[in-house]
């Protein structure tokens, strides 16, 4: 049987995108190309929404900003500003029903496609909004990304799968953070893929849910075997401190950060400061 072509959502703060984020990205599609099974084409990050409440998020302009600067050198990843443009949250279920309603018309768009402006493609995109009833969207706004990454190939079909940390897994478990139908539904119709975390066990998470277990065909762990816990909250902390960032964090989004001193970071230019 042919692998089953995949695109990778991962949904959260990126508050701000870490280096961590995108290996996360690069582990799945290693691992899950080398089951045989799929063939990961391509991997999108969705910065949520500033209506998702979280201590110390700075706006969605940012996120989406240094989140394009991350991925700009991946031929494969790119970044979704849809969700981050809503005029409310978007829960995560529907921004993977966007996401595929995009993958079955052909009009995954990328972060640099020629034609990404065109009337017919905005229509199109626009027709899918309406479709999952969530609010229109500019996408005059949506087409202003800035990367040079290449356009999916959307004309076979494709497969959404959720990409994520065993710390969203376990979130399942918050009372009244998801409705179980979107829980059933996310892992019937698109499946899960996370990636361990210290001090998470996925597998016994899963053991003592009965309905992660009657629906872990679809789960995929990976365990990350050099684990790290570069993780966002760290570096906002360090960033406030005064602390080095680098090599957690890619130059770009430094430089970003400093440029418009976000969470607390000094701005270096006019500071004979090194990063
Ligand atoms: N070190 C890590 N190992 C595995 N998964 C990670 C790691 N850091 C982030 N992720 C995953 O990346 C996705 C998006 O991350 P998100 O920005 O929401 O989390 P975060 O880095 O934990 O942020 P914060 O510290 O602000 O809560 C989530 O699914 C999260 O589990
Ligand atoms: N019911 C839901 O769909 C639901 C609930 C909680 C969090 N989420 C998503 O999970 C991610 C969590 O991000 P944080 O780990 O940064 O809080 C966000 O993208 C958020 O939208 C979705």
């Amino acid at each position: 049987m042919a692998p089953t072509k995949v695109v990778l959502l991962a949904c959260g703060s990126f508050n701000p995108v870490t280096n961590m984020h995108l290996r996360i990205f690069e582990l799945a599609r290693d691992q899950l190309q080398r089951t045989g099974l799929f063939t990961v084409v391509g991997g999108v990050v969705s910065p949520v929404n500033d209506a998702y409440v979280k201590k110390d998020l700075v706006e969605s302009y940012h996120r989406v900003q240094m989140a394009k600067l991350a991925t700009q050198s991946s031929d494969w990843i790119r970044v979704d500003p849809w969700e981050s443009e809503q005029n409310s949250w978007a829960e995560t279920l529907k921004v993977l029903n966007y996401l595929q309603l995009q993958l079955d018309s052909g009009c995954l768009m990328s972060n640099e496609s020629p034609n990404k402006n065109s009337p017919k493609k905005r229509r199109k995109r626009r027709r899918i909004s309406d479709e999952i009833q969530v609010d229109e969207v500019d996408y005059n706004i949506t087409n202003t990304v800035i990367s040079n990454q290449s356009l999916i190939n959307t004309s076979e079909p494709m497969k959404a799968k959720l990409l994520c940390g065993a710390d969203l897994l376990e979130s399942f478990a918050v009372p009244g953070l998801w409705q179980q139908e979107h829980i059933e539904e996310i892992l019937g119709k698109y499946g899960l893929v996370v990636i361990s975390r210290e001090g998470s066990n996925p597998l016994k998470f899963i053991y003592e849910s009965d309905t992660l277990t009657a629906l872990q065909d679809n789960i995929h762990i990976i365990t990350e075997w050099m684990p790290n816990e570069i993780s966002s909250t760290r570096i906002r902390r360090a960033l406030g401190r005064g602390e080095s960032v680098k090599y957690l964090l890619q130059d770009g989004v430094i430089d970003y950060i400093k440029k418009h001193e976000l969470y607390g970071a000094v701005s270096t230019v006019n500071s004979n400061l090194s990063k």
